[in-house]
């Protein structure tokens, strides 16, 4: 008997059954025992195999997949139906990191059932494990609503780039006690909300260390010191495969920008000077073939 024909829009390596990825109660375990639990983005097949290989905790098709592989200025014009593209092949090259995407801008705050449509299709078309939310005026209540509906939820406080403007740009958050404040009262309305972990994102670590005694789901950082129960990076940053962001918590491990612009260079390079292609890269044909052919072509 042969199997029926999967629907284009059922993302076949997603939804395997056979693929077990890590869990959310695993991640509270990892908290629990201090095991430090590692997210990096990914926004595509290559990329999501290099996670998987790398043996990562979770995978994050991050927005800011907006401006490292769609080239926006920032991470506001990216649409739902692009986000889904990159986590969908994200998805492809995934087998054991729980999967989290990040909810566009404008695709979740104007009402819960906005919030639920739009969740509902990276779980059902793209096949994320979870979805990502930046505090806002509405957040607390869309990550209730989308926890209430059966979604997982993570969170996102400190420097949320979505809404960047009213923070005054690229900055650093939480850095008198009234900031701080903030940042507290959106990092434990979250959870209150349900979500099961939350991103810290540009924080002093002092105040995300005192942030740290209060928080009971696992918190996963970015420039916000070694006090959090992870780390997250942008993939381009960490490898160099795009000019940084400027942003101080950077660390770059490897320079792929340098060797890919090599590569490509020296394919130049050899075509130019008919080193490329060699025999090797060429198909042969019968020669009997091949004089009939130049027979009838006249
Ligand atoms: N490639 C990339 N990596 C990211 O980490 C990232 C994105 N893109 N796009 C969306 C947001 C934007 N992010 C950024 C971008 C810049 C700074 C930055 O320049 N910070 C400076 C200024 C800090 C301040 O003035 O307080 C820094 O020194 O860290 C920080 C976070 C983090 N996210
Ligand atoms: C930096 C992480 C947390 C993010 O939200 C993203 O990559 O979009
Ligand atoms: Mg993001």
């Amino acid at each position: 008997m042969s199997a029926a024909p999967v629907p284009s829009n059922v993302p076949t390596s997603a939804g395997s059954i056979d693929r077990l990825p890590v869990s959310l109660p695993q991640l509270a375990e990892k908290k629990r025992l201090g095991e430090p639990i590692v997210m990096v983005t990914a926004y595509d097949y290559p990329s999501a195999q290099v996670a998987e290989k790398a043996g990562v905790d979770v995978v994050l098709v991050g927005d800011s997949g907006a401006m490292t592989v769609l080239g926006y200025p920032s991470t506001v014009p990216v649409s739902v139906e692009e986000m889904l593209m990159l986590a969908s092949a994200a998805r492809r090259g995934l087998r054991t990191p729980l999967l989290v995407a990040d909810l566009p801008f404008g695709s979740f705050e104007t009402s819960n059932e906005q919030a639920i449509m739009t969740a509902s299709r990276f779980i059902k078309e793209a096949g994320v494990d979870a979805v990502k939310i930046e505090a806002n005026g509405v957040a607390v209540e869309r990550a209730r609503a989308l926890v209430g509906a059966g979604i997982p939820v993570m969170g996102h406080v400190g420097l949320t780039p979505q809404t960047a403007t009213a923070l005054g740009g690229y900055r650093a958050q939480g850095r008198t006690a009234e900031r701080a404040l903030d940042v507290a009262r959106d990092a434990l309305a979250l959870e209150e909300a349900g979500c099961f972990s939350i991103v810290f994102e540009a924080i002093p670590a002092p105040v995300a260390a005192i942030l740290m005694e209060q928080m009971e789901v696992p918190i996963i950082g970015i420039g916000a010191g070694s006090s959090t129960d992870g780390q997250v990076l942008v993939f381009h940053d960490l490898l160099g495969i795009r000019e940084g962001v400027g942003a101080r918590f950077v660390k770059r491990y490897a320079d792929i920008q340098d060797e890919m612009v090599a590569g490509v260079r020296a394919y130049a390079d050899d075509v130019r000077h008919q080193r490329y292609p060699a025999p090797d890269h060429t198909y042969s044909i019968d020669p009997g073939e091949l004089e009939r052919f130049r027979s009838q072509l006249g």
